[in-house]
């Protein structure tokens, strides 16, 4: 598989505070990541880096071998980067179909348009025409993901995908991505699930105040091995349950 992403030194601060340290990553075309860490370890600061939503103080984005470090944000778009944000952030005042239709405006050539969202995310389709503001969590969500699909991404970044979700619309957004997935998505997603993540994932990052501590094949890696790089324990190989730490977010396990 051809590199689509690739980070190299990559620094992110807010202010004074550095939230992404020295950090290189590389994505292939066709890829899903998991990106985990505990609260604050830096994953939304480095999605919204490499989107262009935030500057990085140093290092390089590199998309499809052009250098996009210093690119605005909406030219990232055009290019083929889609950040699905913490949040959701749609339009409230929108209907679901009005907020993937703005996406639209800025989307590539592909094949994704309100019909195929509603066909991807089908929880979507009774809900078309109501206000984005009135919607569940789930259905937000998976508004947010159809938006970011209009613009035909190449690669698709997900921060937060089931933060907030009743367990039955998880499932449900988790359907959608799983097929994504299948049929060939190059995904990034940050979740605080990690059961879940490694269930969808080819390979897992796990972040620590800025830093990579672990990025394996999913397959090559036990939970465990994951949780330890979570909470920085440094003891990979161990089968011991999680300890928890001031740092660390508190509901790792899917309960
Ligand atoms: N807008 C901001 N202003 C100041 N500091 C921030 C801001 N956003 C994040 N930070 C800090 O930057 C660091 C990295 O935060 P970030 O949100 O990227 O981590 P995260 O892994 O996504 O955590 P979470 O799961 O809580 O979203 C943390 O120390 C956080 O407190």
């Amino acid at each position: 598989m051809a590199d689509l992403l690739h980070i190299s030194h990559l620094d992110a601060r807010h202010g004074l505070l550095p939230a992404v340290r020295d950090l290189s990553l590389t994505v292939s075309d066709g890829e899903a990541v998991a990106l985990v860490g505990a609260n604050g370890a830096g994953k939304s600061t480095l999605l919204r880096t490499v989107a262009g939503a935030h500057p990085a103080a140093g290092g390089t984005v590199t998309f499809d071998g052009d250098d996009i470090t210093g690119l605005a944000a909406h030219r990232r778009v055009t290019r083929g980067l889609a950040l699905v944000p913490e949040g959701r952030k749609l339009f409230p005042d929108l209907t679901v179909e009005e907020n993937l239709l703005v996406a639209g405006r800025r989307a590539r050539p592909g094949p994704w348009s309100v019909d195929t969202v509603l066909d991807a995310f089908p929880l979507l389709r009774p809900i078309r025409h109501k206000r984005a503001g009135s919607l569940s969590g789930g259905q937000q969500q998976a508004t947010s993901i159809g938006r970011a699909l209009m613009t035909n991404p190449r690669l698709l970044l997900v921060d937060e995908v089931s933060l907030g979700l009743a367990p039955v619309a998880v499932d449900s957004v988790y359907e959608s991505l799983t097929a994504l997935i299948a049929d060939g998505a190059t995904v990034v997603l940050v979740e605080q699930d990690l059961s879940r993540a490694m269930s969808v994932a080819d390979r897992v990052v796990c972040m620590l105040e800025g830093r990579v501590v672990l990025d394996t094949p999913v397959g090559e890696v036990t939970r465990d091995q994951v949780t330890d790089a979570y909470f920085g324990l440094g003891r990979a190989g161990t089968t011991s349950a999680p300890v928890e730490t001031p740092a660390a977010h508190p509901t790792p396990e899917r309960t």
